[in-house]
């Protein structure tokens, strides 16, 4: 790629998001050279995948002529790295991170990285419930958000380079001051995370029979609870202020739903569904990551060998591709139900038409 503005990027943290950065800048900018750095074993592993061109011995020894660096470690080792690193770094580098909480990172550059390099926080809003090395993939990032945090000294070509960072993974640019990103996430991404572990929690301990009951619903509004514990508590820490805001609102919130209930005011809670409806329609289309939510739909099949290849052999031959298959659910006799997840809404409707002109009964889920 020629108009790609860096040469040599080394990525600090070759975990989940580091590494699949590295791996996503890798395959969209092929005249980047990727260097990383991280545990010994883990940083093995990032070249046995193919994440990364070379493996650095030392944080100092992957930034030496880097004019890109990428802090992708956890929240608390990004802002301590900082300072050791900062005698290492070449002079015009720009230097960025991806840490789920920003107002502190962007403090801590300011105050101990050198004036010769420019920081500019980042913060992908892409990610899954499994951390480390073989989780990463460099699809990750596709149609994703990804918030730049400058301040008012940050020059505007450092943040037009990152820009181009940004884009060439496949993500979308989002440009906010670091505060408002932490009040934004807050409400997005840090109180949905609790709310998704207190409602299994709630539902579980109230009878040894709950989860079985559990739909669909209930599977999706939970599927973060799945998160490894390590990441959240450096969040929780890091966002106090704002996600204590939230909560608090929350808490408002959910007692006005319970005086609605209590009175049965469902006028009130039909304007809330109204409401609601209305702005998840504004989600964007394509949410970001792995674990987006995908374009789905079920198709009936006979309980007969072979069903899955009926399936997927027309939609093969249309030429669209299927994301994931699952199989729902299967009755002797009467067959079973696959829910098939596509990349698109395009391709959903793509492969709703080629299943229903071969018989099936596919309809969007
Ligand atoms: N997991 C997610 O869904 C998202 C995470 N983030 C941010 O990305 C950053 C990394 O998170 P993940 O990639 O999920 O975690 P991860 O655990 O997959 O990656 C972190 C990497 O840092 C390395 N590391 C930690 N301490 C180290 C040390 N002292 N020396 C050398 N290497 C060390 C680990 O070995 C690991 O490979 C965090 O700052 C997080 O806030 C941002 C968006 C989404
Ligand atoms: O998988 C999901 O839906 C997420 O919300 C993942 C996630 C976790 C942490 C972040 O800072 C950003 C995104």
């Amino acid at each position: 790629m020629t108009d790609f503005p860096f040469d040599r990027c080394a990525v600090l943290g070759t975990g989940l998001i580091g590494g699949s950065l590295a791996a996503a800048l890798r395959q969209h900018a092929p005249g980047c050279t990727v260097v990383g750095f991280d545990r010994p074993h883990v940083l093995e592993r990032a070249e046995e995948r193919g994440l990364i061109d070379a493996k650095a011995a030392s944080m100092g020894a992957a930034v030496d002529g880097a004019d890109l660096v990428i802090l992708a470690f956890p929240p608390a080792k990004i802002a301590s790295a900082m300072e050791p690193l900062a005698p290492h770094l070449t002079e015009g580098a720009v230097v960025t991170d991806v840490a789920s909480v920003k107002q502190a990172v962007v403090d801590q550059a300011q105050e101990v990285l050198p004036e010769h390099v420019t920081f500019v926080g980042g913060h992908p809003m892409a990610g899954a419930e499994t951390a480390g090395v073989d989780a990463a993939d460099p699809i990750l990032f596709e149609n994703a958000a990804y918030v730049l945090t400058p301040t008012d000294d940050t020059p505007s070509e450092a943040l037009s380079n990152m820009r181009a960072v940004v884009e060439v993974v496949g993500a979308t640019p989002v440009v906010l001051a670091p505060e408002a990103h932490d009040r934004i996430v807050a409400r997005v991404s840090h109180l949905p995370q609790l709310l998704a572990v207190t409602l299994v929690q709630h539902a579980a301990e109230s009878n040894d029979d709950a989860l079985a009951l559990a739909a669909g619903g209930f599977r999706d509004l939970t599927r973060i609870a799945e998160s490894p514990f390590d990441l959240w508590r450096e969040i929780f820490v890091g966002n106090q202020g704002s996600i204590l805001d939230a909560l608090a609102d929350f808490t408002r919130r959910l007692q006005r739903v319970q005086r609605q209930v209590a009175m049965g005011d469902m006028d009130a809670l039909e304007d809330d569904f109204a409401a609601a409806q209305d702005a998840r329609a504004r989600l964007p289309e394509e949410a970001a990551g792995l674990m987006r939510s995908v374009h789905d739909c079920t198709v009936r099949v006979p309980d007969e060998a072979g069903a899955l290849h009926a399936i997927s052999k027309p939609l093969a031959d249309a030429n669209v591709s299927v994301r994931n298959i699952e199989l729902l659910r299967v009755r002797d006799g009467t067959g079973g139900t696959f829910r098939l997840s596509f990349r698109s809404r395009e391709a959903l409707h793509t492969a709703l038409d080629v299943l229903n002109a071969a018989g099936f009964d596919a309809q969007a889920a």
